[in-house]
């Protein structure tokens, strides 16, 4: 069988530069293409590209992948940044390239993607539930996108369940200690030196409360699920949202 031919966009980052490595040492990929921010999408053209690997930064990511699309480039992408409106604009370009399939993950670490299931099972039994990140100080994003893939993915779950709001008296928050609201369901970004990427998922009621926490502590923890998406995804068309959707979770 052919080896799966893969183009790493933002090879010069974090994330691009272990996926390099990955993509060079996994069995079946063969890695033709390394961009970094001064390079030419229009130079993968000539390359026969399989899949190509999206890890830049919030504001390039969504132009990336719609040329990518545009070109019938199947594309795995780990870059934060997809809002509901850019994620529907995407559904849409993929709906004239039927062949065409994109990832876009929140996180590719399995603990995190096994968390973001977990939390989703516990929320309908809960009264409270909100979710706090911890992320290095470089990071661009707050809160980060598996922060808001966790709180969207609670909400629809107590919406599913008929669960009314999450209680909460809070009248007077100046300074917005209550941290971001998504879909109802409040989250809290800290920066801190040293760390890597951490979530706390809290969930409350009366008498008792759970805590799911996950740690990644290095970008180590992203590789195996990168390998995974790029090896599976041409057995995918449109978009999936989520590693999930390719672990049967
Ligand atoms: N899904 C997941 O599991 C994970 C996702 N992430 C996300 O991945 C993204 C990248 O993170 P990280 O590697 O830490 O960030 P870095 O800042 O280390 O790397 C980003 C890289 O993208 C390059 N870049 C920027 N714009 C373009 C462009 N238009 N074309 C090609 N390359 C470009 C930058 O180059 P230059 O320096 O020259 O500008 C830089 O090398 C972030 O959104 C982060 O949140 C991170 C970890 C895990
Ligand atoms: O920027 C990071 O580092 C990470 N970004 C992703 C996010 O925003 O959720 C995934 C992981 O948390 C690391």
């Amino acid at each position: 069988m052919n080896a799966i031919r893969v183009a790493v966009i933002g090879a010069q980052g974090r994330m691009g530069a272990q996926a390099v490595d990955a993509i060079t040492e996994a069995e079946g990929l063969e890695l033709v293409a390394t961009l970094g921010s001064s390079d030419s999408l229009e130079s993968l053209l000539e390359k026969s590209i399989d899949v190509a690997v999206e890890l830049t930064v919030p504001a390039s990511t969504e132009a990336n992948v719609r040329f990518l699309v545009e070109h019938d480039i199947d594309t795995v992408v780990g870059t934060t940044g997809w809002d509901a409106e850019k994620l529907s604009g995407l559904e849409e370009l993929l709906a004239k390239h039927a062949d065409t399939a994109v990832l876009i993950a929140p996180n590719f670490s399995i603990g995190a993607v096994l968390a973001m299931r977990f939390a989703e099972l516990a929320a309908p039994y809960f009264d409270s539930a909100e979710v706090v990140e911890i992320h290095h100080p470089r990071k661009l994003d707050a809160p980060s996108g598996t922060a808001n893939h966790t709180a969207q993915r609670i909400a629809a779950a107590r919406n599913d369940a008929g669960l009314p709001p999450v209680p909460d008296a809070t009248e007077i928050d100046p300074n917005g200690a209550r941290g971001a609201v998504v879909d109802g369901i409040h989250v809290h970004a800290i920066r801190q030196q040293g760390m890597t990427a951490s979530e706390e998922i809290h969930f409350g009621s009366s008498g008792e409360a759970l805590t799911i926490r996950t740690d990644s502590h290095s970008s180590s923890a992203f590789m195996p699920g990168i390998v995974t998406a790029v090896r599976s995804i041409s057995d995918y068309t449109g978009l999936l949202h989520g590693l999930e959707n390719m672990l049967d979770l």
